[in-house]
């Protein structure tokens, strides 16, 4: 059986990478013939995983996209606003796979989990669907941690506020957050060479530093040293985009009828990968720790639970711990001053892998089986 044609758009991006890396390691190349495309670079040469299709080809012709079956695209939202309608205007029936929240909240788009969600994919893959989003990031690492005690209807609403790592932005807001500590560490290097040099004016270089010098073209505001309390665009209710999409897409991950409240606030920081949410959760039953710890842990198979301990917290609960893996991190989770149904947890979760490219990946092996 000759194999399903699949064009890859924004591969080179900090998602497109991580998405390339995952699908060379889980073999999945093997199963596609790869079409590469490039918004910047047509007609140069596709990476080696292309053995047919060997130059880049336009990610804006409509044409040589519409030749696909499938259609994974890590490009962002400008490309899908773009891209999408054109095609499918031009009569394309194939499966669309999109990182970007352009199409995310579509009545025919499905938000992919598959951990979480797999029951309504394949309700909608059966009723003829080919819209297949990835979530935000943030809300993906929230579910990936909690989809036990979500799953199992006990979560009355949630409080979240979130720590956003820098590669969130993108690979440009990578590479400036690590330029911007470049410039920091550059200012004082003197000074810190120099054991018995007053620390007050390491402190008063590194302000003037991070005011001053600290690049900002793609953040908006010095990061390094630092954090942005705003992502994404501003809503008129004082919500920043980003916090929208937290009850927005919660709730249609996991198709509840009544709504859950998810609130609270988004913050960028300066780590490179690795989301986190610090979480206050109502829940509806006073259950014992114990019972909220093994529904934790049974939520699905990535899930990492972290004693509230000290000192394994230190070691584990981090974006150094965690980053570049397909574990998310569920630890601090205690009952609360307010009252016995109301939880603490922290969650962290490498956003490019669960909270990104994997889901579309698995998206992927689940169309190429249907
Ligand atoms: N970053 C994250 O954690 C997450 C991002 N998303 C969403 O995924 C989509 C893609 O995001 P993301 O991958 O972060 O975006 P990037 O900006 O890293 O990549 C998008 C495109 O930008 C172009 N580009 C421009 N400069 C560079 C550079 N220096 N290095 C690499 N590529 C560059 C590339 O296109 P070309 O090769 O054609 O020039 C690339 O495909 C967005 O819609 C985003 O909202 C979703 C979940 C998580
Ligand atoms: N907005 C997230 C990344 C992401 O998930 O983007 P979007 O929801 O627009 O696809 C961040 O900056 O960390």
């Amino acid at each position: 059986m000759s194999k399903q044609l699949v064009g890859l758009v924004g591969w080179r991006g900090m998602v497109g990478s991580v998405l390339m890396d995952r699908m060379q390691a889980e073999g999945d190349f093997a199963l596609i013939e790869p079409v590469f495309f490039s918004t910047s670079n047509a007609g140069g040469k596709a990476p080696a995983m292309a053995t047919v299709h060997t130059q880049l080809k336009d990610a804006n012709d409509i044409a040589e996209l519409s030749k696909c079956d499938i259609i994974i695209t890590c490009q962002g939202g400008d490309y899908t606003k773009g891209v999408f309608p054109k095609i499918r205007a031009a009569g394309w029936n194939g499966h669309w796979i999109d990182a970007a929240s352009s199409l995310r909240m579509q009545e025919d788009a499905v938000i992919v989990l598959d951990p979480v969600n797999d029951a309504l994919i394949q309700r909608k893959l059966a009723a003829g669907g080919k819209n297949w989003i990835g979530g935000n990031c943030t809300n993906s690492i929230l579910l990936m941690g909690l989809s036990g005690l979500f799953n199992a209807g006990l979560v009355e609403w949630v409080s979240s506020m979130t720590y956003q790592a820098a590669s969130g932005g993108g690979a440009n807001h990578m590479r400036e957050l690590l330029k911007g500590m470049g410039v920091v560490h550059a200012a004082v290097a003197d000074e810190l060479a120099t054991p018995a040099s007053a620390i007050l004016e390491i402190d008063r270089k590194v302000a003037q530093a991070i005011r001053s010098d600290v690049p900002t073209e793609f953040f908006g505001a010095p990061l390094a040293g630092g954090l942005i309390p705003w992502i994404d665009a501003q809503l008129d209710n004082g919500q920043s985009k980003e916090e929208w999409k937290g009850q927005a897409e919660v709730n249609k991950i996991l198709g509840t009828d009544a709504t859950i409240p998810v609130d609270g606030l988004c913050v960028r920081i300066g780590a490179m990968r690795c989301h986190s949410l610090a979480l206050t959760l109502k829940l509806n039953k006073d259950l014992p720790l114990a019972e909220i710890e093994a529904l934790i842990k049974g939520g699905n198979d990535w899930v990492k639970w972290v004693p509230n301990e000290r000192a394994v917290t230190v070691q584990e609960l981090t974006p150094a711990a965690v980053t570049g893996g397909l574990e998310v991190a569920v630890g601090r989770v205690r009952k609360l001053n307010m009252g016995p149904e109301y939880l603490s947890a922290f969650v962290i979760g490498d956003q490019l892998l669960w909270g990104a490219a994997e889901p579309l990946r698995r998206m992927l092996r689940i169309l190429l089986a249907a």
